[in-house]
């Protein structure tokens, strides 16, 4: 689980976890770090629930039927799961691992319940952020000029705002979104800071060892 940072010192991989009320902008976000911070790497979860129109198979999910599902958590190739709006998603463990190991940092897209699985697997590699909507009335507008959900799913992905809203606090970050680019920002610091932590940086001591032989010299 070692990365090499830009600056050639070894560290731990980290698992960065955006959660949110469903149409906070969560997805929007992702996409903007995968395509814009080097070293990070999705992760692509599998789920029950049906494809909305302009998902891809692999890309956004494993769209899988319930048997499969059952069969994975089963045996033991998921990393954490949860029942969500009455469909079942789960992180699926090898690609986590691969990329890990491969010294990438991964970025999931889960909920509360999700996050407090990884938590207690992996804490110390465990970042986790919040994305707040700035308002009841954006996440409503959200939701629905997102147009791929049923009024009936929007009515319940609201109902289900509150509840979910209700774990702000055990995140370790909370960033509003109001303005995209501004939200973009700001978790791009948290990933940016979160790498350069010294318990992170396993090759620290080796690297200022260099440095003191440097100036003995
Ligand atoms: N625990 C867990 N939650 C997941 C996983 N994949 C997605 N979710 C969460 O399930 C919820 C519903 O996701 P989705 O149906 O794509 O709707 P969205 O909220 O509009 O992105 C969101 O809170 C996701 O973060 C997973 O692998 N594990
Ligand atoms: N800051 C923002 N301002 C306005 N619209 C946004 C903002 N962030 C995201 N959106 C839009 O809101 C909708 C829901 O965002 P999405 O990223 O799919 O949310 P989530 O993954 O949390 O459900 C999408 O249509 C997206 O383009």
């Amino acid at each position: 689980m070692t990365a090499q940072g830009y600056d050639g010192v070894e560290r731990r991989g980290l698992m960065f976890v955006l959660s949110s009320p469903s149409g906070a902008g969560k997805t929007t976000l992702s996409r903007m770090l995968i395509d814009r911070m080097p070293g990070l790497k999705m992760s692509v979860s599998a789920t029950t629930r049906p494809m909305r129109p302009g998902e891809v198979e692999g890309r956004d999910y494993f769209f899988v039927d319930q048997a499969t599902f059952e069969a994975m958590a089963r045996q033991g190739d998921l990393l954490e799961w949860a029942t969500v709006f009455d469909n079942r998603y789960g992180t699926p463990r090898a690609a986590v691992e691969t990329a890990l190991s491969a010294g990438q940092d991964v970025l999931f897209d889960i909920d509360w319940q999700g996050t407090q699985q990884l938590r207690e697997k992996a804490r110390a590699d465990v970042v986790s952020v919040f994305i707040l909507p700035p308002s009841a009335a954006d996440l409503e507008k959200r939701l629905h000029t997102r147009a791929q959900d049923s009024e009936e799913v929007i009515r319940g992905r609201m109902n289900r705002a509150t509840h979910e809203l209700s774990h702000w606090a055990e995140y370790d970050y909370i960033v509003i979104n109001q303005n995209v680019d501004d939200a973009f920002a700001e978790v791009q610091s948290i990933l940016k800071a979160e790498r350069l932590k010294r318990e992170r940086r396993t090759g620290l001591t080796e690297f200022v060892r260099g440095l003191q032989r440097q100036l003995e010299k």
